[in-house]
């Protein structure tokens, strides 16, 4: 079996972070293993508390994982500060690490901030360089390109830009747009995007974790990076569309919708 490591922050209500990466790897066939950056007290309304590991507790999980059953890939998500990035950064070099993925986790939907200002150079120094590919959505392109992002064609120089700059591929996430529901992939000099039909499900807690752990479940199973980006396209697509109604703000998606087809296949 294809495994998969997540090093991300908890979300006590299960619909993002951590408790994402563990139902979309799982639901996407891989086994999935996890390093916790932070524990948050949050629930479909908002953040209201962050508890950081310490960078020595992380290093130990992330050794702990690596020692034992060595990751077929790795997504990273919420790590809120300087040193924890320093460490992950450390620790990928050592292990020599593959397949990538960083989500570069700023804001939540709901405004709060995970990732402290001063803590986005290091993001940019240290993390990007490694990754694979990186998944911003479009106000975490905006921070990396230092553009403005408005229109498709703004989507296409931003997303050339950061992959120049730090060296990986780029899926800039258009979740954020009125209409639609596209994603830009710019990879190795070339541009793909990837259309989704927008669904019109105001549930959308945790899709930017999602997309990035299934994603990376897909690269831990062998599929070239634009295929494991459609797979992971089509799986989130599932998920909202599975329509779930849980809690007083932008509830969590149903991970473990009713598997039908190519997907039903891969993770008997
Ligand atoms: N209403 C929607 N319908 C279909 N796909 C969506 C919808 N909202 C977001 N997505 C998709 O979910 C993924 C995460 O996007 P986005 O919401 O931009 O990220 P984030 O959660 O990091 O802000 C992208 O593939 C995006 O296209
Ligand atoms: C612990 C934790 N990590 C990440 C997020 C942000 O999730 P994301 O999928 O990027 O976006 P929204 O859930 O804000 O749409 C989080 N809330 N908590």
């Amino acid at each position: 079996m294809r495994t998969a490591l997540s090093i991300a922050g908890s979300d006590s209500c299960g619909g993002a972070g951590i408790q994402a990466d563990l139902k979309t790897m799982t639901m996407n066939g891989v086994y999935a293993m996890t390093a916790v950056t932070a524990l948050t007290a949050q629930n479909t309304t908002g953040v209201r508390a962050i508890q950081e590991a310490t960078p020595e507790f992380l290093g130990q999980q992330i050794d702990a994982v690596f020692e034992d059953i060595f990751p077929d890939a790795v997504k990273i998500g919420m790590v809120s500060a300087s040193e924890l990035i320093r460490v992950i950064a450390k620790k990928l070099r050592d292990y020599e690490a593959k397949h990538i993925v960083v989500d570069p986790v700023m804001v939540a939907t709901s405004g709060s901030v995970l990732l402290k200002t001063d803590a986005v150079e290091t993001l940019e120094k240290e993390l990007l360089p490694l990754a694979e590919v990186v998944t911003p959505n479009i106000p975490e392109a905006e921070i990396l390109s230092g553009m403005a992002i408005k229109t498709k064609e703004d989507m296409l120089a931003a997303a050339e830009k950061i992959s120049k700059t730090y060296g990986c591929a780029v899926l800039l996430k258009g979740g954020h747009s009125i209409n639609d529901a596209n994603d830009y992939l710019y990879a190795n000099g070339e541009g793909h995007w990837f259309e989704g039909k927008r669904i019109d499900n105001p549930n959308t807690h945790g899709t930017g974790c999602t997309l990035s752990s299934a994603i990376a479940s897909n690269l831990a199973k062998g599929y070239e990076l634009p295929e494991a980006v459609k797979r992971a396209k089509d799986y989130i697509s599932g998920a909202l569309g599975a329509m779930l109604d849980l809690g007083k703000g932008s509830g969590p998606m149903k991970h473990a919708f009713d598997l039908t087809g190519e997907f039903a296949k891969e993770v008997r």
